[in-house]
């Protein structure tokens, strides 16, 4: 420990590039992939260079930069907290917090009419390449460095226009599409169903590498907001139900109007479109489906999320766009959050059981529902954060944020403990998390050619329940995974890569040099690096080996960090797996190893 903690102050000192790092700031770009983490940079500056201002803590006393936080939440053991301590951004007391800027582009402004009139204007000029259909999707998956530019969908920005236009009974209506579709209908308005905004939004997964040969990535409107229940087959992207009148009495051109949705900035009214919203919802609104508010609960927080059970559900709360710093981290930006919306979809598709499905696997968290809220944190929550808090000590700023400030929130269902916390009983319990983890990532790599890139064991949940075998279909070819009473889900996907089949969806680490600076001869931190050496810092391509990094690293983590009843042969076995795991390239070729053979069945027995 102490060792450790020694080289990373080595680490930090022997930072020489600590002064130009300073004169980085964190970049908006042209964006077609989510943002990079510059901010994590600044931290890195921070850490480096100054010693930030204290914090408080109701029990630990010290607040945690993104690295040993990550060292901390998913490896205590890895840490020593005292040879860093000095180093920490620290929590500052709430009486000297900076008070918060105002979250971008929510300024309340007196009504502008010119402004109203280039709208307007913009809404004639934007309906018709909004109906030309969509440009067929490539065979071809994609191609290196090509930069795709997201096509996000204008759902209930359509709508919005639309009603804004009836409203006001100008001439520059939506398409006649959309005004049909909404005026001929014989019954009360229908969840919206717009085929453009449908298309806009399929997430097609290449011919090569699908879910199933032939099913798009379908939206499907619902009203339906309970969705505790079974999986349907295409379901994806849901608008609530929406009342005209209400709707029409909400976009009445008043100075609320002006102040809200005109102000909206399109990756902002994008994300609320692709989370069936037409604005932001509060709190306990959005809790009250899936639970009494009074029972919520916070069960676990990381560096941008604080996690609450809700119901059998989780709720992960992400602060978004705001312009000051959370738990020491710049706010991400809701077209960050798009990308992470759309890739928590898509991992749906894995659940999927429709005929035509390829590539199907229980592996991936399911999303049941996203959505955007905003206010600040309810009196319900803060008291759910500081139980919380009290009992466990919380490394995270305590929630007080300002009227505007906008929120994502994921709703997930309920993954269980951390691989972390979870104590294992046994070798085949190991090699069952091993199994499963190794062929929910070959399936996704066939799906999507996608790569997690943050399997640290923060991200693994674990369940006990009484299964014996779980179904996983691989290229079509259906597999039974024992378990031995074990289910494990794979969260958070901030790092994660995909190919949907229209779009690359990555994070661009290459300016986030800290996340390549952890402790030496730790293994989630020579992980990270040794990720960096495969992709050669290009991180939109596609290298299935990351995803057998992670896998070498969990291999490592059963060796040396969790204890379970094992044999000297199993560890042997362990270690024979990892030196053959050095020679895969992806996960799809790991998965065929003899280690894994007798836990892979043809059919249940
Ligand atoms: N679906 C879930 N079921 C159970 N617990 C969950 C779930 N999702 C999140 N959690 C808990 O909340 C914690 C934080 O979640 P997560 O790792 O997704 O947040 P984050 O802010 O993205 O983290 P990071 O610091 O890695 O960026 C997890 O380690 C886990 O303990």
């Amino acid at each position: 420990m102490e060792q450790r903690g020694d080289l990373w102050s080595e680490i930090i000192k022997s930072d020489d590039e600590c002064g130009d790092r300073f004169g980085d700031v964190p970049k908006i770009e042209a964006v077609y992939q989510r943002r990079k983490k510059p901010e994590k940079l600044s931290e890195a500056t921070d850490l480096g260079c100054s010693v930030k201002e204290a914090r408080a803590s109701l029990i630990n006393g010290q607040k945690r930069d993104s690295w040993t936080r990550s060292l901390s939440t998913r490896g205590r053991e890895s840490i020593a907290v005292g040879a860093y301590v000095n180093n920490q951004p620290q929590k500052k007391p709430a009486a000297r917090r900076k008070k918060p800027a105002i979250p971008k582009g929510k300024v309340v402004k007196a009504p502008d009419f010119q402004k109203e009139k280039e709208y307007f204007n913009e809404v004639d000029a934007f309906e018709l390449p909004e109906e030309s259909p969509s440009p067929k999707t490539k065979n071809s998956t994609w191609i290196m460095g090509e930069q795709v530019v997201p096509e996000m969908p204008h759902l209930s920005t359509r709508l919005e226009k639309w009603l804004i236009s009836k409203k006001l009974n100008r001439s520059c209506g939506p398409s006649s599409t959309l005004s049909k579709i909404l005026e001929s209908s014989a019954t009360p308005l229908e969840p919206i169903c717009d085929d453009e905004a449908v298309d806009s939004l399929t997430l097609k997964t290449p011919e090569k590498s699908s879910v199933s040969n032939t099913s798009d990535f379908r939206l499907i409107p619902s009203c339906d907001v309970s969705l505790a229940g079974e999986d349907v087959p295409v379901r994806k992207i849901k608008t609530e139900e929406m009342d005209l009148e209400d709707e029409l009495k909400r976009l009445s051109l008043t100075s609320d109007l002006t102040s809200t949705h005109l102000d909206y900035e399109k990756p902002f009214l994008d994300l609320l479109s692709a989370c069936g919203q037409m604005q932001p919802s509060n709190f306990i609104e959005a809790f009250s489906k899936f639970c009494e508010p009074e029972s919520i609960v916070k069960i676990g927080e990381g560096t941008y999320g604080e996690a609450f059970r809700a119901g059998t559900s989780v709720c992960k709360i992400v602060p978004i766009d705001g312009d000051f710093r959370v738990n020491g981290e710049i706010q991400k930006r809701a077209d960050e959050l798009l990308e992470e919306v759309i890739l928590s979809w898509t991992l749906n598709q894995l659940r999927e059981c429709v005929t035509e499905a390829q590539n199907l696997c229980p592996t991936f968290i399911k999303t049941q529902d996203i959505k955007v809220c905003q206010g600040p944190y309810d009196p319900i929550l803060i008291k759910a954060w500081e139980e919380w808090d009290a009992k466990h000590g919380s490394e995270n700023d305590h929630p007080d944020f300002p009227e505007k400030q906008c929120y994502v929130m994921f709703v997930l269902e309920h993954g269980g403990k951390d691989l972390e916390s979870f104590v294992l009983l046994n070798f085949d319990e190991a090699r069952s998390l091993l199994v499963q983890v190794t062929a929910g990532l070959a399936v996704s790599e066939a799906a999507f050619e996608f790569e997690h890139r943050d399997l640290h064991w923060g991200n693994i949940l674990l369940n006990r329940n009484n299964s014996s075998t779980l179904p996983f279909l691989l290229e079509g070819k259906q597999v039974f995974v024992k378990t031995f009473g074990v289910q494990i889900s794979i969260i958070d996907f901030t790092l994660s890569r995909m190919n949907t089949g229209e779009k690359i969806l990555f994070l661009d680490l290459t300016s986030d040099p800290y996340l390549f600076k952890g402790p030496k001869g730790d293994k989630q931190a020579e992980t990270y690096r040794k990720m960096k050496a495969v992709t050669k810092d290009c991180w939109e391509a596609s290298f299935s080996r990351t995803n057998v990094l992670w896998l070498i690293y969990l291999v490592d983590l059963l060796l040396t960090k969790k204890s379970f009843e094992r044999s000297s042969k199993d560890e042997r076995e362990l270690r024979s797996l990892k030196k053959r795991m050095e020679k895969y390239k992806s996960a799809k070729e790991a998965v065929s190893d003899p280690f894994f053979s007798d836990m892979l069945m043809d059919q249940i027995s």
